[in-house]
């Protein structure tokens, strides 16, 4: 039942729209941002990440990625300045990566991939009263896009790639809790913004997409740990490594992707 929908070559980015036409929509997202064409906004100010009484709940395998959710009850965690209006709520971040040896982000710098992407999803919960109705509005999410690339050990990292083994199957989950993603974020918080949607179905257009210029890095030997995720549930024959759940960049259609200062 339900629109099933993966990474595959039957079910992957290509036919999405099948099942969710906004896929050919105006705003979707990732994109290639091409840094000499981003406009530099004097109007547009810091972003602040307002992390510190946050409250993680658990860790997921939801078939497509791993998720670390946290309450979203109150204002305990926002993100708020920059492009937007009033403070979003933290409710989950995830993943994308690639192959062994492939990049795996979603969005491209002067056409050049990352090897994976990390996206804090936030709503705004001042204007709506639930993230599902957050997620249908043209201003109702913004998600933090951080570049990851391989190098030296991230130091922090490890909290994750410990739990993964607990939650290698879909619809697997434990309990993650006094994590802090602060700790994921890179030394500078100078992005690039514009206007798109969720980058896998139903492909909202709701989206206000910060992504930090400057990538975190971490090791091949921690990022081949989420390689180890299966895509398919503990009860299915056919194992999938969970892998190269990213989609590829999609049509500008003449947006504008301004630059912090
Ligand atoms: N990759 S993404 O744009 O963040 N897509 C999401 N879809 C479901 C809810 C959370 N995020
Ligand atoms: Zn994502």
């Amino acid at each position: 039942t339900g629109h099933h929908w993966g990474y595959g070559k039957e079910d992957g980015p290509s036919a999405w729209h099948k099942n969710y036409p906004v896929a050919q929509g105006n705003r979707q997202s990732p994109i290639d941002i091409i840094p000499e064409e981003a406009t530099r906004d004097r109007d547009l100010g810091p972003i602040f990440l307002d992390y510190d009484r946050c409250t993680s709940i658990n860790i997921a395998n939801n078939g497509h990625s791993v998720v670390v959710e946290f309450v979203d009850s109150d204002d305990r965690s926002v993100i708020r300045g920059g492009p937007l209006d009033n403070p979003y709520r933290l409710k989950q971040f995830h993943f994308h990566w690639g192959g062994k040896g492939h990049d795996g982000s979603e969005h491209t710098v002067g056409g050049i991939g990352y090897a994976s992407e990390l996206h804090l999803v936030h709503w705004n919960a001042v204007k709506y009263r639930s993230f599902g109705d957050a997620a249908e509005a043209p201003d109702g999410l913004a998600v933090l896009g951080i570049f990851l690339e391989t190098g030296d050990d991230h130091r922090w990292l490890h909290m994750i790639t410990d739990a993964l083994f607990m939650v290698k199957y879909k619809g697997s989950d434990t309990d993650f809790k006094g994590f802090n993603p602060k700790c994921l974020l890179p030394s500078s918080l100078h992005y690039w913004t514009y206007l798109g949607s969720l980058t896998t179905p139903p492909l909202h257009e709701s989206v206000t997409w910060i992504l930090l210029k400057e990538p975190i890095i971490v090791s091949d030997k921690q990022l081949g740990m989420f390689r180890m995720l299966l895509f398919n549930g503990e009860d299915e024959d056919e194992r999938k490594r969970m892998e190269n759940n990213f989609r590829p960049p999609q049509p500008l259609k003449g947006r504008e992707v301004r630059s912090s200062n």
